[in-house]
């Protein structure tokens, strides 16, 4: 079963990690790629990495150039989505990587990103319990973001086992990719080698009610989520260190064993041996996710660490791992799990 996929945003990081992965899908052919300021250019000009498709000229972003695939992507700014989304047909298969469709309550929706609720589509992290049975067959998949794709991996074990206190606390470390390629003063390169600092800080980040409704929901009751975002100084990863307090009577092997039970069967789940901890860097250029889970005796508390690429299985990778599933080919199917080392 061969499926032509269009990609709306291909001149962008996510778009062009996108491409890179579909180029080597055996399933998958590309069709239009569409852009905003850069349309009329040659990929080639603005994702020079991509040199089977470096002279396919970019179109215009419109529901004429997207029509007549079987498949599209969406990797647009958020808030822009939804406009197009509602152009296409209920036969094609539409995966946004932005935020539209990913939060249920249309309040999370008005307080974080403040314009109209667009509605809520089956989320696109096949891991969490009952994602599979949503995504099967469905003609619209929302894509997490790339903090809550690492959070809500590393922490969901815990909370659906009752192993965790419903107030969870998340420092995590993303490269500078997560925040798009257009021009921002924070983000130069003099401001960002060889420092590291906060942003988002104090519950204002628009990834927190994602984290919240996807922990929430495996719970079975609402969990608080205090997250700071950190900027790092590399162009890929996000590290995620979460914690809890410790249940009533958890102990160590009764948590070791709820995440081994959580992801002994996940093909890009790898929870490493005791001891050895997450490394952005291992996860480089793959769709793996890297996990450790401790009991901090002393402190009572649940530690859990997450290691994805923000771009691959924190954007495009997983994009396309529940296209995988929407279509019915095998989950794995045109995904790395080698990264690039050193
Ligand atoms: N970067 C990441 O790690 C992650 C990104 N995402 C999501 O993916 C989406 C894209 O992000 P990212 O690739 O990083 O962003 P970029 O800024 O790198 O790319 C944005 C893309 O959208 C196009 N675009 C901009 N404005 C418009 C518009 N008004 N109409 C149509 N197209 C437009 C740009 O075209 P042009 O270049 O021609 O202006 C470009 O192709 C976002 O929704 C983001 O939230 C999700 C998870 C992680
Ligand atoms: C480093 C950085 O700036 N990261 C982005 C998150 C990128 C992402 O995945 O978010 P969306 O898909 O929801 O846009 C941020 O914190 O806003």
């Amino acid at each position: 079963m061969t499926v032509r996929a269009a990609v709306a945003g291909a001149s962008g990081y996510a778009g062009g990690e996108l491409l890179r992965l579909l180029v080597a899908h055996p399933e998958v052919e590309i069709g239009a790629l569409t852009a905003n300021s850069n349309a009329g250019q040659r990929l080639g000009s603005v994702q020079p990495h991509l040199l089977p498709l470096a002279e396919r000229v970019l179109a215009p972003t419109t529901a004429e150039v997207l029509g007549g695939h079987e498949v599209v992507f969406l990797a647009l700014p958020h808030g822009q989505s939804a406009a197009v989304a509602e152009q296409l047909g209920p036969e094609v298969l539409v995966v946004d990587m932005g935020a539209d469709f990913r939060l249920r309550e249309a309040a999370d929706w008005e307080r974080f990103y403040g314009s109209a609720h667009a509605g809520s589509w089956p989320y696109g992290l096949p891991e969490l319990p009952g994602a599979r049975a949503a995504l099967a067959g469905t003609k619209r998949i929302a894509v997490p973001g790339c903090y809550p794709t690492a959070v809500s991996l590393a922490l969901f074990p815990a909370y659906a086992e009752g192993l965790a206190e419903p107030e969870a606390v998340i420092v995590a470390a993303s490269g500078t990719s997560g925040a798009g390629k257009a021009a921002k003063p924070h983000l130069l390169g003099s401001e960002v080698m060889g420092s590291m600092s906060p942003y988002g800080v104090g519950g204002v980040h628009r990834h927190t009610p994602e984290m919240i409704q996807n922990l929430s929901a495996v719970a079975g009751r609402r969990v608080t989520v205090s997250f700071t975002p950190t900027l790092a100084p590399m162009p890929r990863g996000i590290l995620a260190t979460c914690s809890a307090k410790a249940a009533p009577g958890v102990t160590a092997e009764v948590l070791r064993a709820a995440y081994e039970k959580a992801f002994a069967e996940e093909p890009f789940v790898h929870l490493l041996p005791e001891g050895q901890w997450p490394a952005t860097a291992s996860v480089y250029g793959s769709n793996a996710v890297q996990i450790q889970v401790a009991h901090d005796t002393e402190a009572g508390r649940v530690l859990a660490v997450g290691a994805i690429d923000n771009l691959a299985k924190g954007t495009a990778g997983g994009a396309l791992q529940s296209m995988n599933l929407a279509l019915g080919l095998p989950e794995e199917l045109g995904l790395p799990l080698t990264g690039l080392a050193p």
